[in-house]
């Protein structure tokens, strides 16, 4: 099939706008399983509504919860999540949605059914063995076909004892995420033990004690590896979803990359979310950093390679990788070796295409060397991956000529990522916050 593709926009002046992200796909797919396992219904209010969250949605319909369209606030709509009164079988998609295909199989445990899950090609390859495998410690019957990835189907049984289970979550954090999110309603709990290499992405494990303790779950963290879940009902919610702050980074990094400003709105005081990173580590790239009521401001100025470990947030590789191509000095990218199985191998495509634009990057055991070099035109390979789509319209900010594969990929988790561009860069050229967004 041929992809698409867009002429990523140049700009030709500093960037300066205001930008509304909708929510974060980890806290809106939280909120949904854990809205599923409750005992009463549920409101999200403004979830985010993307490839990945529509699948979880559907994949939780699948096994009997309701997730309904309600009014919200300020013309919005809200998802009203009415759990099955007995969760059942049934066959669920998971696209290429880590959250899906590793927080779905423990529920499917607690059906009175099979639960058949598969989903893109690429979702075949994504890591999933250790949840397989702490399933079956737990007493669970999983089919893998010894493959120790999708397709599978879990039998579920309607209970799960629960108890303990260790478990190697160095190739995602999502595996211990997924246990403990479901835990609450096995019979016995559950403590779930990390053994292996440093777990990747911490603030998201951390996200998800956070929601469980929302919904009334008793959480014990003991140590930096090991998660007690006490056994209870799970209390419905009534929740406002953050806006995504790791679909925040292309625009902060327009603001960056162009010497221009550029305002999220809404960024939380006080968030679990990895992309909160993104203040420090713009800070050290250079630019000038404030948060305050009405959001977070990004100016550009200077622009500095950094030395930094992304374990805790190897969402920000791509975009990172693209500043770090446009900066002035060497960037070190450590600690992200686990990106070798996200939506695409990070490291290999960030490698491939800033070479491709006659950049310098290379691999390292664990992560990637970007040094400057100057950057022409050309195609830009997204892999079916939408942050390396958001690294191709950094870089188009600044190299005349970009042109983005299959830009549509995005839409993972943002439902308009070139809409959201464009308006960014027609703030710029009116010189004016968007329409109804506070002032600067
Ligand atoms: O739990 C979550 O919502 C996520 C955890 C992280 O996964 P990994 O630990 O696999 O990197 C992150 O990269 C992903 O985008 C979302
Ligand atoms: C790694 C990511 O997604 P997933 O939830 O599919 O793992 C991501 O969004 O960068």
């Amino acid at each position: 099939m041929e992809l698409s593709r867009w002429p990523a926009p140049h700009a030709d002046r500093p960037v300066d706008a205001v930008v509304a992200l909708p929510g974060s796909k980890s806290l809106t797919n939280r909120y949904l399983v854990l809205a599923a396992l409750a005992d009463g219904p549920s409101l999200v209010r403004a979830p985010l509504r993307s490839r990945d969250t529509l699948l979880m949605a559907r994949g939780l319909e699948a096994l009997g919860a309701r997730v309904e369209e309600v009014p919200g606030a300020a013309g919005g709509t809200d998802w009203r999540v009415t759990p099955a009164a007995a969760l059942t079988g049934g066959s669920v998609d998971v696209g290429l949605a880590g959250t899906v295909m590793r927080f779905v199989p423990p529920v499917a445990a607690l059906a009175t059914g099979d639960v058949r899950l598969d989903g893109d090609p690429r979702a075949r390859e994504r890591p999933l063995a250790p949840v397989v495998g702490a399933l079956r410690d737990l007493g669970v019957e999983v089919d893998d076909a010894g493959r120790g990835a999708l397709p599978l189907v879990v039998h579920g049984r309607g209970a799960v004892p629960g108890g303990e289970v260790s478990l190697d979550a160095a190739a995602s954090s999502q595996f211990v995420s997924g246990l403990l999110l479901a835990a609450a309603r096995y019979e016995r709990g559950l403590v779930v033990r990390h053994v292996g290499p440093p777990l990747p992405s911490q603030p998201h494990v951390a996200m998800t004690v956070e929601v469980l303790r929302d919904a009334g779950a008793v959480v014990e963290e003991r140590g930096e590896d090991v998660w007690a879940v006490a056994p209870g009902p799970l209390q419905p919610l009534d929740v406002d979803v953050e806006p995504d702050l790791s679909n925040a980074a292309p625009f902060l990094a327009a603001a960056a990359v162009t010497g221009g400003r550029v305002r999220v709105v809404g960024w939380p005081q006080r968030t679990t979310q990895a992309g909160d990173l993104l203040r420090d580590l713009l800070d050290e790239m250079g630019a000038e950093v404030s948060l305050d009521r009405d959001g977070l401001v990004v100016r550009g100025g200077d622009l500095y390679g950094v030395d930094v470990d992304l374990r805790e947030a190897g969402e920000l590789v791509p975009v990172v990788a693209a500043l770090a191509a446009l900066a002035s000095s060497p960037t070190r990218l450590r600690g992200v070796a686990h990106l070798r199985g996200h939506e695409t191998d990070r490291l290999a495509a960030v490698v491939a295409e800033i070479t491709r634009l006659g950049g310098s990057a290379e691999e390292t055991a664990d992560g990637l060397v970007v040094r400057p070099a100057p950057l022409h035109g050309g195609l830009v390979r997204t892999y079916a991956d939408h942050r390396m789509a958001q690294m191709g319209a950094v870089l188009g900010l600044a190299v005349p000529d970009v042109v983005v594969e299959d830009v549509e990929t995005t839409r993972k988790t943002l439902p308009d990522f070139p809409g959201l561009w464009a308006a960014m860069l027609a703030g710029e050229q009116a010189g004016a916050p968007a329409a109804g967004a506070p002032g600067r």
